[in-house]
């Protein structure tokens, strides 16, 4: 029988030192949990002291405290003023079946009690305050959608075919790359492979990835098309070798990441050590070497010390030169339309991802769908001469098809294929993008639609983040004009 904590006990515990929260009725010590928390330590201080059951149970399921926290961080009982909401899932702390799963957001909450704290620390952390990680979701939900109405959409089969910088593919979602898959499943990039495969997606894959891409690629008899995602190491003969083995590989393009030209700050992964080491960490490029720099212990910043931070607009034609004809260089993490515009200008990129690393670079950054708002206004011109891609915040159908309307070729998804394969491996991911394709139909036929040649702007309603994007490509800010002198 645990012990009855009165809430007067429970308000002397409201500190990031000692915060106790009480969640249907139990009392937990969340001192330590707190700092990793993938949503963020301001909303548990927030209700630190405090009965936190109605913010709780509106984004979680109620088993997931007690199967994700150790026994002794429950320390006891309340009264609960408020009564649980219904669960989603049962609340035996095992896996629910995969055929349970109906809803993207069920699958971090599936996977987190069997992934270690560090896996779901690096899926989920994001840079600092984690602003520009949540802008990057919700402004989706700002945006709205105008349905057409009483338009026959009864054909069997809506067809989400296209291509992707050239490929053809069965669907405009693409996997962005995310590195060092093992650490959350030990097939890692290799299921992901597998998955794209069976379904005819493509794939990203990142220079940090836990496999060689002919592990990925050639070892499984893949069949779907793969882009090599880049960093550009310091030791430029490492890069080289690195896009020879993708071009050998039969990589479709090459997507140099601009976004990340040193870490990004991810407290809720530096908390945590690094508890495993040699092989599940090395890099594709395996030329990172973890060194310790008494910061924390982030995955990415500890592994991240080859990628070389002098790389310029002037080093582009250095890669393009190392691609044949047919391989496309695309550039990931293209936030401004005057960057957007300088990419089309220097006649070398065929394509750019609107991307902010899912906030885990520089936060505050703006929310992607806001970037591209930005280039249709600003420069509408860039989406005749490159593919325009983005990522960042993608969670449903909706989201996906809000960005396609708005001119997106292809709408990359990060978080959300990484909990679908740390939960149940290929089969997870399958499933998860089978979930959102099936998400993006629906949205498409509600919306009077049947194909994506039909999607344009005027199927949603933007007004109310219309204010936040500039009317103008430049450097300049708005009104404020006064700048400093230089010295010299
Ligand atoms: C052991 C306890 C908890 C675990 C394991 C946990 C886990 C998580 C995870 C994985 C996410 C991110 C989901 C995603 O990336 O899509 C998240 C977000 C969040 N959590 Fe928790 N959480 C816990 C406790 C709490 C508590 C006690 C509260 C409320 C007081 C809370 C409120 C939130 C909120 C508001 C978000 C942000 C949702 C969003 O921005 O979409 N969590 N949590
Ligand atoms: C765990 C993790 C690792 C990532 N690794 C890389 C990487 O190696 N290279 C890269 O360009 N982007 C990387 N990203 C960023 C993703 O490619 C993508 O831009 C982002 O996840 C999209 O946002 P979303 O997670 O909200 O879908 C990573 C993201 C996550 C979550």
């Amino acid at each position: 029988m645990s012990r009855k904590i009165s809430p007067a006990e429970l308000s002397q515990h409201d500190s990031p030192s000692s915060l106790w929260l009480a969640i249907n009725g139990l009392v937990y010590n969340l001192t330590a949990f707190a700092p990793s928390h993938p949503g963020g330590l301001q909303i548990l201080l927030q209700h630190a002291g405090q009965d936190a059951s109605v913010p709780y149970n509106k984004v979680h399921s109620p088993s997931l405290i007690r199967t994700s926290l150790s026994p002794t961080a429950q320390i006891g009982s309340s009264d609960s003023i408020q009564t649980p909401v219904p669960q989603i899932f049962s609340s035996v702390p095992t896996k629910p079946p995969l055929s349970t799963l109906i809803s993207p957001h069920d699958f971090p909450l599936a996977a987190i009690p069997s992934l270690t704290p560090k896996a779901t620390a690096f899926i989920s952390s994001a840079a600092t305050d984690c602003l520009t990680h949540r802008a990057n979701s919700s402004l989706y939900s700002h945006l709205t959608l105008r349905p057409r109405i009483l338009i026959n959409v009864s054909t069997p089969t809506t067809r989400l075919v296209t291509t992707i910088l050239n490929c053809p593919v069965s669907s405009p979602i693409f996997i962005s790359p995310t590195s060092l898959g093992k650490i959350i499943h030990p097939s890692g990039e290799k299921a992901i492979a597998l998955a794209c495969s069976n379904l005819d997606m493509a794939q990203t894959i990142s220079t940090s990835a836990s496999f060689t891409l002919s592990e990925i690629l050639s070892g499984q008899n893949t069949s779907h098309p793969a882009f090599l995602q880049l960093y550009v190491d310091k030791n430029r003969v490492n890069s080289e070798r690195v896009i020879e083995e993708a071009v050998r590989n039969g990589v479709r393009a090459v997507m140099v990441t601009v976004d990340a030209p040193v870490p990004g700050k991810r407290e809720a992964d530096e908390r945590i050590p690094t508890a495993a080491g040699g092989e599940t960490l090395a890099p594709m490029a395996g030329t990172a070497a973890a060194v310790g720099d008494g910061k924390g212990a982030a995955l990415g910043r500890v592994m991240g010390g080859y990628i070389d931070d002098s790389f310029s607009w002037e080093d582009l034609g250095w890669v393009k030169g190392l691609l044949p004809e047919g391989v496309k260089l695309v550039l990931k993490g293209v936030q401004t339309a005057a960057d957007a515009v300088r990419a089309m200008e220097t006649g070398l990129v065929d394509g750019i991802v609107i991307s902010n690393h899912g906030g885990r670079s520089l936060d505050t950054a703006t929310g992607t769908i806001l970037v591209l708002l930005e280039l249709q206004r600003c420069c509408p011109g860039v989406f005749d001469r490159m593919e325009v891609l983005i990522d960042g915040g993608v969670r449903r159908g909706t989201d996906v098809f809000k960005a396609l309307c708005l001119g997106a070729r292809g709408v990359g998804v990060g978080r959300g294929v990484l909990w679908a394969l740390g939960g149940y491996g290929r089969e997870g991911v399958e499933r998860y993008l089978e979930i959102l394709n099936d998400e993006l139909v629906t949205t498409m036929k509600m919306c009077g639609v049947t194909s994506l040649e039909e999607l344009h702007p005027g199927l949603v309603n933007t007004r109310a983040v219309d204010h936040l994007v500039p009317e103008r490509v430049g450097e300049e800010h708005p009104y404020a004009k006064w700048r400093r002198k230089s010295k010299l």
